[in-house]
């Protein structure tokens, strides 16, 4: 059985259409990526997950069930953008207390081992820096060993370290065949720690894959030369050519296929082809040609 299933799921704010037709499955075990730039509908389709929010249109089902009964059951964790912590609290006193809510708990050294929190377990939660405040919300999401974890933009503020910390963090969880699905703005976080990338814009799927099929499928590498004064026509009619621009004298093929491209330049126009260069579209500029299409 699907561990997510959204089924063309609309969501309406009065005139906004934050999610719009949306379908997807996310299978049991995957670490998935939604990625999309300000207001693409990652929060809402998160809050949709969770049954903070119900669907103007279409169903979403969470191991079969409906949000709530996955929630009711605790199969379902979150780490939302902000969640004020208690101040008063240690952070052990915190997790056991948030543990304890949950039919079968991780048991609390796990908890702390996993979100890397042993050592500041007896500190108080308004004692604790941005990251290891957000390790704490984190810790509070597997508290009730959940099957499902949401994480919605986890690392915003977080500095280089601890995001490093935070994503050995996640990896551990997900290691035993759990699902996570995390809303990020940052391209290299969904290469990096994602089996599949799903992007949304303007409500709606824009791309769904692993980060190089989506690369790849976005007109993945760029062939530039000089130019200079010879004519452009053709170019985009080469084999594999998706995209032409020509600036400061330089044209750069956007391709599908760069051997295709090359042998199609030198064998099939009369072009002086100088100043090549080949490079590989990074991920960054695939996200940016699938947000602008939709
Ligand atoms: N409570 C609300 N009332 C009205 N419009 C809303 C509300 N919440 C979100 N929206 C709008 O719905 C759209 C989707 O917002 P959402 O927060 O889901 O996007 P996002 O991808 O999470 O954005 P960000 O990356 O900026 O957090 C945006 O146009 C937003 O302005």
């Amino acid at each position: 059985m699907n561990a997510i299933v959204f089924d063309h799921v609309s969501k309406h704010y009065g005139d906004v259409l934050a999610v719009d037709d949306l379908s997807l499955t996310i299978e049991p075990g995957n670490t998935v990526a939604l990625l999309g730039p300000n207001g693409a509908g990652k929060s809402t389709s998160i809050n949709l997950l969770l049954g903070l929010l119900k669907p103007t249109a279409g169903t979403i089902a969470v191991h079969g069930r409906t949000p709530d009964e996955a929630v009711r059951a605790g199969q379902m964790g979150a780490m939302l953008q902000n969640g004020a912590l208690i101040p008063e609290l240690s952070v052990k006193e915190l997790i056991d207390l948030v543990r304890r809510l949950y039919p079968n708990p991780l048991a609390l050294d796990e908890i702390l081992k996993l979100a890397d929190l042993t050592e500041l377990a007896g500190r108080r939660a308004n004692k604790l820096s941005g990251g290891q405040s957000q390790r704490v919300r984190f810790a509070l999401a597997i508290a009730g060993a959940p099957r499902i974890l949401l994480l919605d933009e986890p690392t915003a503020a977080m500095d280089v370290e601890s995001r490093l910390r935070f994503w050995a963090s996640m990896h551990d969880y997900a290691s035993a065949g759990r699902t996570v699905l995390f809303a990020t703005h940052y391209l290299e976080e969904a290469d990096e720690h994602s089996d599949r990338v799903i992007v949304i814009a303007k409500g709606r799927l824009a791309a769904d894959g692993t980060a190089a099929e989506i690369k790849a499928g976005a007109g993945g590498h760029t062939v530039s030369f000089a130019l200079g004064e010879q004519p452009t026509a053709g170019l985009d009619r080469l084999p594999g050519v998706t995209a032409v621009e020509v600036a400061g004298g330089v044209a750069t093929l956007h391709t599908s296929d760069t051997d295709a491209t090359l042998a199609a330049l030198y064998r099939g126009t009369t072009l002086d082809v100088r100043e090549l260069k080949l490079s590989s579209a990074d991920l960054e500029s695939a996200f940016l040609a699938l947000t602008r299409e939709s």
